[in-house]
C-alpha cells in the first residue's frame, strides 16, 4: 500500500503552537501557584487577624480583673479600713474606689460573721451575705469569683438595659493585730466586658460578621452575639483554649456554617484572682475570604487577558520572525515547480534575522551563479547551433556539388528538377533538359592524362554556365556527362535554340594546362509541357535517349526527344 508522505508542520505554525502552548502553561501554572499561596495567605491573614483580636480581648479582661485584685488589695490594706470604728470612715473609702472605675457596681465589707458592715451608698448593709461565694472565698484570700446573676442587687442597683451581671473580686481584711476582720469584695459589672468586645469590634471588623465570644469552662457563653449568651457551646478552638492552646482554625458551628475562628484563654489557672475564660473570635469563612474570592476572579480574568495578549503577541512574533522563511521557501518551492522567478529580484533580500538574511544572500548568490551558468550554456548552445548549422549547410552544400567543377551534381539535380516541373506546371511555362556528353573525352585523357582531362571537365563546365541564363541550372552528372535545367521557356523551340548556341561554344579550343584541346558535344534535348505528367525520370531519360541519338547520328550536334505525349503514343 503507497503511503502519502507526512507533510510536516510550517515553521510559523510550529512556533505560533510551541509559543502559544508554552504561554498558556505558564498562565496555568502560575494560577494554580497563586490559587495555593495566596488563598493560604489570605485564609493565615484572616486567622491571625482574629487570633490577634482574641488577644487583645483577653489581655484587657485579664487587665481589668488584676485591676480590680490590685484595688480591693489596696483597699483592704489601708489603716481606715483595718481599724475602722464607723462604718462611714470605710464607706468613704469605699465610694472613692468606685469612683475611679464606674464599673465596679458595688463595693462592700463584711465582718467575720458575713453581715456588711459598710458598702458603697451604704446598699445592703447590715445584710447577711455569708452565704455568698465571694464571701466564702474571699475569707481564704485575694479571690475572683466568676460570672453570676445579680440577687440581692439586682432590685436595689438601677435599671440597665442587661440585667445585671457580676464578676467578684474579693480580699479578707486583717486587723492591726493580724486578725481576720472582715471581708472586701467587688461586684464588677459586666457590661465592662461588652464595652471592651464592643470597641474591640471595629466597624469594618462587624461589617465582615466578626463577633467575640468568652465563653466559661463549661462551655456556656457569657459574652457573645445575640441568642447565644448563656447557652452552651462545644467547639475544637474551646477544647484547645482550656488546654491551654492559642491559635486559629478553620471549624464548623453549630448553626451549621463554617468559621475561622481565633482563639486563646484567659487568666492564669495557678492564680485564684484570676479568671479562666476562653475568648473566641470568629469570623465566618465566606466573608473572611470575600476579599480574596474577589481578588482570585479578577486575578482569572487579568491572566486570561494577559494570556489572550501573550499569546497574540506570540502568534504575531512568531508570523514576523517566520515570515522571511516563508517567503525564501515560497520562493524555492515556485523554483522547483518549474516557474522559476525571471532574475535574482524574485528572491526577496530578507532582513528579518541574521539566519534568514544569511540563507536569502546565498540563495541570491546562488541563483546569480546559476543564471550566469544558463546564459553561459544558452550561448554555447547557440554558437554550437550556428556551428552546427554552417557545418550542416557545408555538407549539404558538398553533399549536392561536384567536387572537380563545383557544379550542382547529380543528387543536386534530382532534388531540384521536380521543383523546376513543379513551377513549370505552377506557371504554365514549359522547360527543358538537356543532356550533354563530350565527344572524344577519352582521348584527351589518354593523351594529355588525367589531369589535363580533369581541367578540360572544369572548363567544360564554366562555358557551359557561361553560355546558359543566369537562372539556368548546370550540373555535372558523372565523367563527361552534363545536364542543363532550362526554365520559363518562351516556346519549347527555344530549348533547341540554347542547345544549338551550346555546341559552336564547346567546339572552341581549351587551354588546358599544357595543352589547347579541342572536344564537341553530343546534345540531347527532352522538353516538358506544364500539361506533362510530373515524371522526372521519364523526362530525363527522353534527354539521355535524345543524346545517344545524336552520337549515334554522328556526334557534335543536337537531338530532339519527342515529346512527351509523343512518347507515349509510340510506346
Ligand atoms: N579526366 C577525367 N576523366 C574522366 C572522369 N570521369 C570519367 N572520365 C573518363 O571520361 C571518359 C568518358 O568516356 P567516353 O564518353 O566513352 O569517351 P569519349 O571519348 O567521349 O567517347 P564518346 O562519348 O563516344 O565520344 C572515360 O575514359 C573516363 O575514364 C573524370 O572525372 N576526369
Amino acid at each position: 500500500m503507497l503511503r502519502t508522505p507526512r507533510i510536516p508542520p510550517r515553521l510559523s505554525s510550529f512556533v505560533t503552537v510551541g509559543v502559544c502552548a508554552t504561554v498558556g502553561l505558564t498562565m496555568l501554572a502560575m494560577l494554580a501557584l497563586i490559587n495555593h499561596y495566596a488563598a493560604n495567605y489570605a485564609s493565615q491573614e484572616a486567622e491571625l487577624r482574629l487570633q490577634q483580636l482574641s488577644w487583645q480581648m483577653r489581655d484587657s479582661l485579664n487587665r481589668v480583673v488584676q485591676q480590680a485584685g490590685s484595688d480591693v488589695s489596696l483597699v483592704s490594706g489601708l489603716s481606715q479600713v483595718r481599724q475602722a470604728s464607723d462604718p462611714a470612715e470605710v464607706r468613704s473609702v469605699l465610694d472613692n474606689l468606685q469612683t475611679t472605675f464606674p464599673d465596679y457596681a458595688w463595693i462592700g465589707m463584711t465582718d467575720n460573721r458575713g453581715v456588711i458592715y459598710a458598702s458603697t451608698s451604704a446598699m445592703l448593709e447590715q445584710a447577711d451575705v455569708s452565704a455568698r461565694p465571694w464571701f466564702q472565698s474571699g475569707k481564704e484570700g485575694l479571690r475572683a469569683v466568676d460570672y453570676h446573676p445579680a440577687l440581692l442587687l439586682g432590685k436595689l442597683l438601677p435599671k440597665a438595659a442587661d440585667p445585671w451581671r457580676f464578676v467578684d473580686v474579693a480580699a479578707p481584711v486583717l486587723g492591726p493585730d493580724g486578725e481576720a476582720r472582715g471581708v472586701i469584695g467587688v461586684h464588677l459589672s459586666w457590661a465592662w466586658a461588652r464595652r471592651v468586645a464592643a470597641n474591640l469590634l471595629t466597624p469594618a471588623l462587624k461589617e465582615y460578621g466578626a463577633e467575640i465570644l468568652v465563653v466559661r469552662r463549661d462551655g456556656t457563653v457569657l459574652l457573645g452575639p445575640a441568642g447565644m449568651e448563656e447557652k452552651k457551646i462545644a467547639t475544637t478552638s474551646l477544647t484547645l483554649a482550656f488546654a491551654g492552646a492559642t491559635g486559629a482554625l478553620t471549624e464548623d458551628w453549630a448553626d451549621g456554617r463554617t468559621y475561622l475562628t481565633g482563639y486563646t484563654r484567659t487568666g492564669d489557672p495557678a492564680d485564684p484572682a484570676s479568671l479562666e475564660w476562653a475568648v473566641l473570635v470568629r469570623q465566618p469563612e465566606a466573608t473572611a475570604m470575600a476579599g480574596w474570592n474577589t481578588l482570585k476572579w479578577q486575578i482569572l480574568w487579568i491572566s486570561l487577558l494577559l494570556g489572550g495578549a501573550l499569546a497574540w503577541l506570540a502568534a504575531s512574533l512568531a508570523r514576523k520572525l517566520t515570515r522571511p522563511m516563508n517567503q525564501l521557501s515560497r520562493m524555492m518551492e515556485t523554483r522547483a515547480s518549474g516557474a522559476a522567478p525571471a532574475d535574482v529580484a524574485a528572491i526577496p533580500e530578507v532582513y528579518g534575522f541574521r539566519e534568514a538574511q544569511v540563507l536569502s544572500k546565498a540563495m541570491r548568490s546562488m541563483l546569480e551563479v546559476e543564471r550566469q551558468h544558463t546564459r553561459t550554456l544558452e550561448r554555447m548552445n547557440e554558437q554550437l547551433e550556428a556551428k552546427v548549422a554552417e557545418r550542416t549547410a557545408e555538407l549539404h552544400a558538398l553533399a549536392m556539388s561536384d567536387t572537380l567543377t563545383g557544379l550542382p551534381n547529380r543528387r543536386a539535380l534530382m532534388h531540384m528538377l521536380p521543383q523546376a516541373l513543379k513551377r513549370a506546371v505552377r506557371l504554365r511555362r514549359s522547360c527543358a533538359v538537356l543532356f550533354l556528353d563530350l565527344d572524344g573525352f577519352k582521348g584527351i585523357n589518354d593523351n594529355y592524362g588525367h589531369d589535363e582531362g580533369d581541367e578540360l571537365l572544369r572548363q567544360v563546365g564554366a562555358r557551359i554556365v557561361a553560355t546558359v541564363r543566369k537562372t539556368d541550372m548546370v550540373a555535372r552528372l558523372a565523367g563527361d556527362e552534363f545536364v542543363v535545367i532550362l526554365e520559363m521557356l518562351p516556346t519549347p523551340a527555344d530549348a533547341e535554340a540554347t542547345a544549338l548556341k551550346l555546341l559552336p561554344q564547346l567546339r572552341l579550343p581549351f587551354a588546358l594546362a599544357n595543352n589547347v584541346v579541342s572536344v564537341g558535344a553530343s546534345i540531347g534535348v527532352a522538353v516538358f509541357m506544364p500539361e506533362d505528367p510530373l515524371d522526372m525520370a521519364a523526362l530525363l531519360a527522353r534527354a539521355d535517349q535524345a543524346m545517344y541519338q545524336a552520337k549515334a547520328d554522328g556526334k557534335n550536334r543536337i537531338s530532339l526527344a519527342p515529346l512527351a505525349r509523343e512518347a507515349l503514343a509510340l510506346a
